[in-house]
């Protein structure tokens, strides 16, 4: 069957990411508006009318953007922890009971064979959570918005094919950059986002033989670049004794401004 998905979007100004398997299709957050995010269904010729819900991963606006529209425009159930509800509650506007769903920090929900389950992240928001979609023989995992790589998300995502991992910005451009020093302070600690080194860090205790493919999301457009990101994660790796050949091992590219191609988790 596969686990297919594509990042439709990602970084500051709105993410989403669709995975589809078999029958189900599922949406991670809706950072965008309700009309952007229905440009980008088009240009991977999808629909919100075939989405079976909205999994929430944290309250801020550029992963909630869209989420009241999107779920009152396509009746969409939305998932998301208690707490998470009571941080969005007053921004999403109002959903009917029975398309607000709870899911719980940790716990597996089957949405047909594909399992789905969060793991706790650590971000300046009420309960943030990344997501893991299992389908017994093929695994995508979705990490971002995270200050860092926790032993518990190590665990929840490291026998994955293919991993979204945020590569936020590189610290040098981020302390020589415009942003306020609070904002900045914020970013580098525990509770803002993964740098670049952090990420290729991160990867570099991951690499298992298993891990084939690793899309760097949420990338700064004031602190980053694509190739910049590439280049620096590779780089920790390699200094952490990580080396990989390309058709062992890819970085793959996610965009703000347009959907990555559709992939399949058990692709090699
Ligand atoms: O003026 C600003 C710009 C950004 N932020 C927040 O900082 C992080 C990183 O943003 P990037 O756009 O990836 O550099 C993100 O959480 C933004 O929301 C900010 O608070 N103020």
């Amino acid at each position: 069957m596969g686990i297919y998905f594509t990042v439709l979007s990602s970084g500051s100004t709105g993410n989403a990411t669709v995975i589809q398997h078999g029958g189900t299709s599922l949406m991670i957050d809706a950072g965008l508006s309700a009309k952007r995010l229905d440009a980008l269904f088009q240009e991977r010729e999808i629909s919100g009318a075939e989405l079976d819900g909205i999994l929430v991963t944290h309250e801020h606006s550029d992963h909630i953007k869209g989420l009241g529209a999107m779920s009152r425009k396509y009746n969409l159930p939305i998932y998301a922890n208690l707490n998470t509800w009571a941080a969005l509650e007053k921004s999403v506007g109002a959903i009917p009971e029975e398309n607000r769903r709870v899911f719980e920090t940790g716990e597996k929900h089957d949405f047909g064979s594909l399992r789905v389950e969060s793991f706790g992240i650590s971000h300046d928001a009420a309960e943030p959570v990344g997501y893991t979609f299992d389908d017994g023989t093929e695994k995508l995992s979705v990490a971002t918005d995270l200050g860092y790589m926790s032993d518990k998300v190590r665990d929840a995502i490291s026998d994955s094919d293919v991993l979204v991992l945020e590569a936020n910005h590189d610290v040098e451009l981020l302390r020589m950059g415009r942003y306020p020093w609070n904002t900045k302070r914020r970013i580098l600690s525990d509770i803002g986002h993964l740098s670049n080194e952090a990420a290729g860090a991160a990867l570099s205790e991951l690499m298992n033989g298993r891990i084939k493919r690793t899309y760097l999301a949420h990338l700064s457009r004031d602190h980053n670049m694509m190739d910049l990101a590439k280049m620096s994660v590779r780089d920790a790796m390699e200094s952490r004794g990580c080396f990989y050949r390309d058709h062992e091992f890819k970085l793959c590219d996610t965009y703000y401004d347009r959907p990555t191609p559709w992939d399949r988790v058990g692709e090699p």
